[in-house]
């Protein structure tokens, strides 16, 4: 039996990468990997368990199709190793740091992923992202000014909450998955 795709959204800030780190034990223990993405940011901004590669180094992984899913945002490429069909194809979930402009390509090839927003209260993800000392007052600006253009959930998903302690969005997370795989 297939395993399902689990394909985490959210604001910059919100905190996805921050619960993929703090789940990923729990995840790991119930068949759920977390794939490991490609990004051309430098290695030492990467800030996640991520592959810094060049914009051209991309380009090529693009064209050899090492790629199961990718898009552009934030001046950056983003991928997601063709790796993850293999561990679906033998019954294991994947859990993928998505982006919500790309939900709807992603949903093309994957039509039974399990699509969660992670949100926070307003107000609080530039207080995040300040906090996290990552991206430059411009950057931060930006990703802010991005948010403005998506919906905030609609009925193809569930949300986790993460305006209070990491340690019970992480809660809901697992629930989340092993509900999403008793019903596989
Ligand atoms: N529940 C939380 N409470 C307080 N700070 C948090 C919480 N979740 C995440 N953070 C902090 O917010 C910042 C942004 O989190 P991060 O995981 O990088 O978000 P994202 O990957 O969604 O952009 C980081 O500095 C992180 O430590
Ligand atoms: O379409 P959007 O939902 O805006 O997403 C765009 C990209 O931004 C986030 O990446 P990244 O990890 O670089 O940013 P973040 O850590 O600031 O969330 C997210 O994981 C997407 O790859």
């Amino acid at each position: 039996m297939p395993g399902k795709l689990i394909y985490l959204m959210g604001p910059s800030g919100s905190g996805k990468d921050s619960l993929l780190q703090l789940a990923s034990d729990d995840l790991l223990a119930n068949g759920c990997r977390i794939a490991r993405r490609v990004i051309t940011r430098s290695a030492e901004s990467v800030g996640e368990d991520a592959l810094g590669v060049t914009a051209e180094a991309f380009a090529r992984m693009v064209e050899e199709g090492a790629f199961a899913l990718h898009w552009q945002a934030n001046g950056l490429s983003y991928g997601i190793p063709r790796q993850i069909d293999d561990w679906l194809a033998s019954g294991l979930d994947v859990l993928v740091n998505g982006s919500r402009e790309y939900l709807p390509v992603a949903r093309q090839r994957y039509p039974d992923l399990l699509a969660v927003l992670l949100v926070v209260q307003p107000g609080m993800l530039r207080q995040r992202l300040l906090a996290r000392k990552r991206e430059t007052a411009a950057q931060i600006d930006a990703r802010l000014a991005r948010n403005a253009s998506f919906v905030e959930a609609d009925d193809g998903c569930v949300t986790i909450d993460n305006t209070g302690r990491l340690e019970d969005a992480k809660t809901r997370l697992i629930d989340l998955v092993m509900d999403a795989r008793r019903r596989t």
